[in-house]
């Protein structure tokens, strides 16, 4: 029972500690030297980084019954003082709360993310000549790749070697074979996105799968995909030597062999057994891409990583494959040797991008 285990708190000598004192202002500094917002806009954000420490949690949310029981709990209480993974779902949605997302529209991490796309446009040119000789494991191999460039870490995603914690691509790989549609939860924008549209666009070409692509209805985590991340990449790949590729994708977007979905459930603190019972297309075989959503099955608790997933994910109604390179304290499913060599060979495996899973969850 996931209940049974602690949620992950904020813990100054842990990554969550670090994330607050020392990713956060980062990253809130990255959206104030953007020359997105006006004087009064930059000032509040200012105010944001100097108080993060002691931040209390008002309402920002209007009867909205994904943020009740949140609200429920947490309102008036010190920001430092929730569970790691609510402090950040709040965090966000605050920092569109002093930005006036809702009413302006400005993706505040927006020149973050193009800064980032200009610079993999060649990368993207290679790849795509490269996967000419891919099979669907190369396609799934790519898409966990390109799940290491997060612009929310410090870390250049260039420079990490990745080693595969647990590798299920057999099991994967039939579940392909039989599955009629397949459901992906998106993560990152940028070469993340551009790797999962790679394997989703050959998915339908080999498979002749139905897919749903579930996407953000607004920022979160920086890089998280949104609407506008879509087109902005197939624009610069149309305009930039991969036309046929971007004309791939959207003629399976126009001909609905692909759907693109935002729900505002992905922004807010709910957690993969609160699902909406229709957000997943019935009988698809589901993908999760990241570390985010990975928390999100295991309601970001403290699990021993020895323990196995499936006692942990029974509420899941579809075999479940999360493709993620490990970016935070929480991985299931290891053996007692892999987790006493990991521990040995380094302190921060988990949360050092540098080693990764294809784990079958059901
Ligand atoms: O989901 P992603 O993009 O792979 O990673 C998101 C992330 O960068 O943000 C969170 C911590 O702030 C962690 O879940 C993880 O480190």
């Amino acid at each position: 029972m996931l209940s049974h285990y602690p949620k992950i708190p904020i813990d100054p000598l842990a990554f969550s500690g670090m994330t607050f004192r020392v990713r956060y202002p980062k990253i809130l500094d990255e959206v104030i030297n953007s020359n997105l917002y006006n004087q009064e806009i930059r000032a509040r954000l200012h105010n944001l980084k100097s108080q993060l420490d002691t931040l209390v949690v008002k309402r920002i949310h209007e009867n909205d019954p994904l943020w009740e029981v949140f609200y429920a709990d947490y309102e008036e209480k010190n920001l430092n003082d929730l569970p790691f993974f609510d402090a950040e779902v709040y965090l966000f949605a605050y920092i569109l709360h002093l930005t006036d997302y809702d009413r302006v529209g400005t993706d505040p991490f927006s020149t973050i993310k193009s800064q980032d796309l200009e610079k993999n446009q060649a990368t993207f040119d290679t790849i795509l000549l490269e996967s000419k000789d891919w099979d669907t494991p190369d396609f799934v191999l790519g898409s966990l790749h390109g799940n290491k460039s997060d612009l929310s870490q410090l870390k250049s995603a260039e420079e990490l070697s990745i080693q595969l914690l647990l590798d299920d691509r057999p099991q994967l790989l039939h579940d392909f074979e039989c599955a009629t549609h397949v459901d992906m939860i998106l993560d990152n924008a940028g070469m993340e996105l551009f790797s999962d549209l790679m394997l989703v666009n050959h998915l339908v070409d080999r498979y002749g799968h139905q897919i749903k692509l579930h996407i953000k209805s607004a920022p979160i985590f920086v890089s998280d995909v949104i609407q506008s991340d879509i087109d902005n990449l197939l624009s610069l790949l149309a305009a930039h030597g991969a036309k046929d590729f971007a004309d791939a994708i959207t003629n399976k977007i126009e001909q609905e062999q692909i759907i693109v979905q935002a729900n505002p459930f992905w922004t807010s603190p709910q957690h993969f057994s609160q699902l909406p019972v229709d957000l997943i297309t019935p009988h698809s075989l589901l993908l999760s891409k990241g570390d985010a959503n990975y928390r999100r099955f295991f309601e970001d608790r403290i699990i021993p990583s020895t323990q196995p997933s499936a006692s942990l994910i029974k509420y899941l109604k579809h075999p479940t494959y999360c493709i993620r390179t490990l970016k935070s304290d929480i991985q299931t499913g290891l053996t007692e040797v892999q987790c006493i060599t990991l521990d040995s060979q380094e302190i921060d495996w988990k949360v050092n991008g540098t080693r990764a899973v294809i784990q079958m969850l059901h």
